[in-house]
């Protein structure tokens, strides 16, 4: 488990692009049969993944927890972006397909990941905030998940938001998670773009075409910065930062907050005139 430390926004402005692709990109989520993760000082959220292909792979406990298992003091929300796969819950099988989404409450001992095809693996993007109670573990399909279209053709950000741990949907402590699908041809994300600062946010990019990239946005609205995002890698976004994509083709992409409040619609917009 790698550590990650947050960033004052006036020192953020001398970041070169190395060092901004250090601290705030996370290169590689999906290695076959290890558990990639990222401690982030951002509200403690930990970002990861899991691609089992060798068989079960089953969630360690890690020294920079201090806690005898991985969510002794801690919930873990999990997205599914290939293959079809299972995770077991204290021997409850469930399955997860591309695209469905399980919440795993607080106090569950033993999180076991497989995928049904070892060549077609499931690739689990995990994200696991701390928790103070524990709350059902349950999954939902993207159906379930009351997709919401936004934006427009003209524009270029026409996508279907996918909600999935929230107010209204699988209910958690802190965790608010979901993914966002731009419709073909279409490449903005997040444009307007917002900040929220009372929590921070991650993105998992994935479904980008191979030699395709997404422009990821970044920064404190007057003092952007951008940096190239493959297929498969996360971005860690500071509470005070703007978090908005441009691909160079359709793209989708996993949000996941944490910090103060529990309401979706907490953002406040920044108007495209005062970005600089
Ligand atoms: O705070 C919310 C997050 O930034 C995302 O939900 C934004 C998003 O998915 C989109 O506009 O496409
Ligand atoms: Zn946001």
């Amino acid at each position: 488990m790698q550590t990650r430390y947050t960033t004052n926004p006036s020192d953020f402005k001398q970041y070169d692009t190395d060092r901004i692709r250090r601290e705030f990109l996370i290169e590689s989520l999906f290695t076959p049969n290890t558990f990639e993760f990222v401690y982030s000082h951002y509200d403690r959220m930990i970002v990861g993944g899991v691609m089992p292909v060798d068989g079960p792979q089953t969630l360690p406990a890690y020294d920079e927890l201090k806690a005898d298992f991985f969510l002794q003091r801690r919930e873990l929300g999990i997205i599914n972006l290939a293959g079809d796969g299972t995770v077991t819950v204290d021997g409850q099988v469930i399955d997860l397909s591309k695209k469905e989404c399980l919440y795993v409450g607080m106090g569950s001992r033993e999180v076991t990941f497989r995928s049904n095809q070892a060549d077609k693996p499931a690739k689990f993007a995990l994200i696991s905030t701390p928790a103070h109670r524990t709350c059902p573990t349950a999954k939902l399909t993207s159906a379930e998940a009351s997709p919401v279209d936004l934006g427009a053709q003209e524009t270029a950000n026409q996508r279907t938001i996918y909600k999935y741990i929230h107010a209204d949907g699988l209910q958690s402590c802190q965790l608010v998670m979901g993914l966002t699908t731009l419709k073909s041809g279409n490449i903005w994300n997040t444009m307007p773009p917002h900040v929220h600062d009372r929590r921070m946010e991650a993105y998992i990019y994935f479904d980008v075409p191979e030699n395709q990239r997404v422009f990821h946005f970044m920064g404190h609205p007057q003092e952007t910065r951008h940096l190239l995002v493959a297929t498969d890698q996360a971005i860690l976004s500071p509470p005070w930062s703007i978090h908005a994509g441009a691909g160079t083709a359709s793209y989708s992409f996993i949000w996941a907050m944490a910090g103060e409040n529990y309401s979706f619609t907490d953002m406040d917009f920044v108007q495209l005139s005062d970005i600089r």
